[in-house]
């Protein structure tokens, strides 16, 4: 649907029945921000004729027709901005037109219950005109009459169109035009949809707030009650100064629907009420930190932000500057491997796992939303503490719909392990990227122990779990050096009768195994095999989690290919099945010195200086690869910056994360003109080294939504000749939030733009 030219209105007449806040508005809006009217003329009628003087007066309508019939008569597009219970008898008036009073017109209106607006059209003109498209605009306030009226009450508002299967297509595409011009954006659903939707977004809390402050004001003590009422009162009963007979209106127009959910409402206020009475805080804090997340991940959807949404109406876009000297100590956000396990083994454990140092990415709180969803309750997290309170192995319930993933790889693989032991059947979703990720592999050998993992969609999600059904003890050969997999395989493992073992062909990633011995479970690692007996009781402890060294390879990149620079990462995870990139970066020559060494909960940290120094290229040895599996596209910018040649065998993983990371880094890396060699398991790169200053031409890449090219190219731009633009960052949040800031702190020159795209 494209929007009318300007030209095109000025040809029309609006008329606007009913002058109160809404149609008031319609008409202030249609007539322009500036005064200049975008219509030939716009026309008013209100019942009460000193509302129509007022209306003249202010400037809202340039005159006022007599009656609705010579309203109607007279415009070409009408809007019926009157209450509910009003519309029969506007429709009845304009019966004296004619058996079709609307033909050759466009009419909308503005009710907040579809259905009964549908029947009055029925019952007054024996049927709905085609021309007649049913609508509710979500922008209502406390106010109403004449003066209420704001130019701009739409802007940034929902229009909700419900059109009929006769509606006609044109008469849908001009209102919403019309709304659209007013700021709006329009959505459409049916009828019945709508109506349900509004019963319990808008009809539900209007009617507690109008029963909370009747409660309280006719108690005796009332005035001191509202005397004394704090913020939450006022913003929670705000509503209750609304309109007191279009309200009656509604709820007895919109009966049914509002009862089913004052139904639903009612019975979680009666469970809440018997939480409170017999001092069960589990189920309160139940509720409240799923409220809480609710309220957060709504919050930030109407800001626009990307948490647990599709990033497809705005893009978030990078522009990374060259730099020469960086210094500085930072701390980058905490390990995402370590961050998710950390709820999901809090989640099977008994008693209150607390956790520190926890990730705050979309791919970690995904992890916690989905287990919020399965009735854990879970506290935060608060600048990176959570709590995670068991409900052991068996307590788990069945999430009310699909649980949706997100971008994460890690999430969806683990749990698929982990619900195909359940007694409840599951759905997991995720987003574009996730969509597109081999999921064989999990499914694979979690049938071989009985459990029933289905993808509709050639191995890929959305994948269909069932629960109920015996796992069986296995051994599993790990055809790929996937953790995730590992995991998978062991977490269904420890609901199988005897002892799961998995063998991994080159040596990866164990925070699995490493953390279910810190909940107190026996797990043996004999060489590149992992055991564990089925049916252990994990018991729940307190982690800490260490700096992402994911997340602080950027910064080791950084520092190693900048003219000038000293930078120490601190508190960095080194286990030693992730510090491929340590020793791929030595390897090169690059100067890391690791110092302060501990182990916290059973994971090692460190802190890491890295100095500049004159990268060499190297052949990555096969063996290093599943240790730095997600630090290739920042060694791809070090290799770049080495001189000689680098080549990299053995990664064909790389093409199945987030995006196809060799193809899409050599695409980008060619946008800033440096070609390099793709080959089916990796890449070849012939560094510029010393001998080229910038490596880099200044230009625009596309990241394809996944956060390490985007990181990857922000640290590109330090050796290049002007700023590098990179496309889509949203992704960035999911491990790395506030990547920009962070990189600020040690002299990196990151600009965030957001535009609308
Ligand atoms: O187990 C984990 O937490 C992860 C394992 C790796 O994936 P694979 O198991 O697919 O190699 C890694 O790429 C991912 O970021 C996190
Ligand atoms: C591959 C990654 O994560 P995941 O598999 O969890 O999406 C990553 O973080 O680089």
């Amino acid at each position: 649907m494209t929007g009318r030219s300007s030209q095109d209105w000025r040809k029309l007449t609006l008329g606007v029945v009913g002058l109160g806040l809404i149609g008031g508005s319609v008409c202030l809006g249609a007539a322009g921000f500036r005064g200049a009217s975008r219509f030939g003329s716009i026309i008013g009628f209100d019942a009460d004729p000193q509302a129509r003087a007022q209306a003249v007066e202010l400037g809202l309508v340039e005159r006022c027709a007599p009656s609705v019939p010579e309203l109607v008569q007279e415009a070409d597009i009408i809007m019926l901005a009157v209450p509910v219970k009003a519309m029969g008898q506007v429709l009845r008036a304009c019966i004296e037109l004619g058996e079709q009073p609307f033909a050759g017109k466009i009419v909308s209106d503005v009710g907040s219950v579809k259905a009964s607006v549908r029947a009055c059209f029925e019952a007054a003109l024996g049927g709905m005109p085609a021309s007649v498209v049913l609508g509710h605009p979500i922008a209502g306030s406390e106010k109403s009459g004449v003066f209420a009226g704001r130019a701009d009450l739409f802007v940034n508002h929902k229009v909700i169109l419900t059109p009929l299967e006769n509606t006609d297509v044109d008469a849908v595409a001009q209102i919403s035009a019309l709304w659209t011009l007013l700021g709006a954006d329009v959505l459409e659903m049916t009828v019945e949809h709508h109506d349900r939707v509004l019963a319990s977004t808008s009809h539900l809390p209007h009617l507690i707030a109008f029963s909370l402050v009747d409660t309280l004001a006719v108690q005796d003590d009332s005035l001191d009650i509202f005397r004394y009422a704090a913020g939450g009162f006022r913003d929670f009963t705000r509503i209750a100064g609304s309109d007191p007979v279009m309200w009656h209106d509604i709820f007895l127009e919109n009966k049914t629907a509002v009862l089913e959910s004052l139904e639903l409402f009612s019975k979680d206020l009666q469970r809440l009420r018997t939480a409170i009475e017999s001092g069960d805080s589990e189920q309160l804090l139940g509720v409240f930190t799923r409220a809480k997340a609710a309220r957060d991940h709504f919050g930030t959807m109407l800001a626009n932000k990307p948490y647990r949404q599709k990033m497809t109406s705005r893009e978030l876009k990078f522009v990374a500057g060259p730099a020469t000297q960086l210094s500085g100590a930072i701390r980058v956000p905490g390990d995402k491997s370590i961050s998710h396990r950390s709820i999901m083994l809090g989640a099977l454990a008994e008693g209150l796992t607390t956790v520190e140092g926890f990730l705050e990415g979309e791919d970690a709180l995904a992890t916690i939303q989905a287990f919020r969803d399965m009735g854990v309750v879970i506290e935060g997290p608060e600048a990176g503490s959570v709590k995670v309170h068991g409900v052991g192995l068996h307590g788990l319930k069945a999430a009310p719909g699909p649980l949706y993933l997100g971008n994460s790889g890690t999430s969806m693989r683990l749990l698929s392990g982990l619900l195909a032991a359940q007694q409840f059947d599951s759905v997991l979703t995720g987003d574009e990227s996730l969509s597109k990720r081999p999921m064989k592999r999990v499914i694979d050998p979690l049938g071989e122990m009985n459990a029933l993992v289905e993808s509709e969609n050639d191995g890929r999600p959305p994948l269909k779990i069932s629960g109920k059904r015996p796992i069986n003890a296995i051994h599993y050969d790990l055809p790929v050096a996937s953790a995730q997999v590992k995991s998978a395989v062991l977490l269904a493992g420890l609901y199988a009768d005897g002892e799961t073992s998995v063998h991994e062909p080159a040596p990866i990633r164990d925070h699995t195994e490493r953390m279910l011995r810190g909940f107190g479970c026996e797990v043996l690692t004999e060489g590149p095999v992992c055991r564990l007996r089925g049916g252990q009781k994990l018991t729940a402890c307190h982690i800490d989690v260490p700096a992402d060294i994911s997340s602080a390879a950027f910064f080791m990149v950084a520092a190693s290919i900048a003219a000038d620079a000293d930078v120490t990462l601190k508190h960095v995870g080194v286990n030693p099945t992730r510090t491929g990139i340590i020793e791929i970066l030595r390897l090169m020559g690059a100067d890391l010195q690791v110092s302060n060494e501990a182990t916290v909960g059973g994971e090692p940290v460190a802190d890491i200086r890295v100095r500049s120094s004159r990268l060499k290229g190297i052949n990555i040895p096969p063996a290093l690869v599943p240790l730095a599996i997600d630090e290739f596209p920042v060694l791809f910018i070090a290799a770049c910056c080495a001189e000689g040649k680098t080549v990299l065998t053995g990664a064909e993983e790389l093409r199945v994360k987030e995006s196809d990371r060799i193809q899409v880094m050599a695409d980008g890396l060619l946008e800033l003109g440096f070609a390099s060699k793709v080959t089916s398991d990796g890449i070849e790169i012939e560094g510029r080294g010393a001998t080229s200053d910038p490596v880099f031409q200044s230009g625009s890449v596309d990241s394809h939504g996944d956060h390490r090219i985007a990181m990857a190219f922000s640290v590109a731009a330090i050796r290049a000749g002007g700023p590098v633009t990179i496309h889509r960052c949203a992704n960035v949040a999911t491990s790395f939030p506030d990547f920009p800031g962070i990189a600020a702190n040690i002299g990196m020159q990151i600009d965030i733009t957001d535009a609308e795209l």
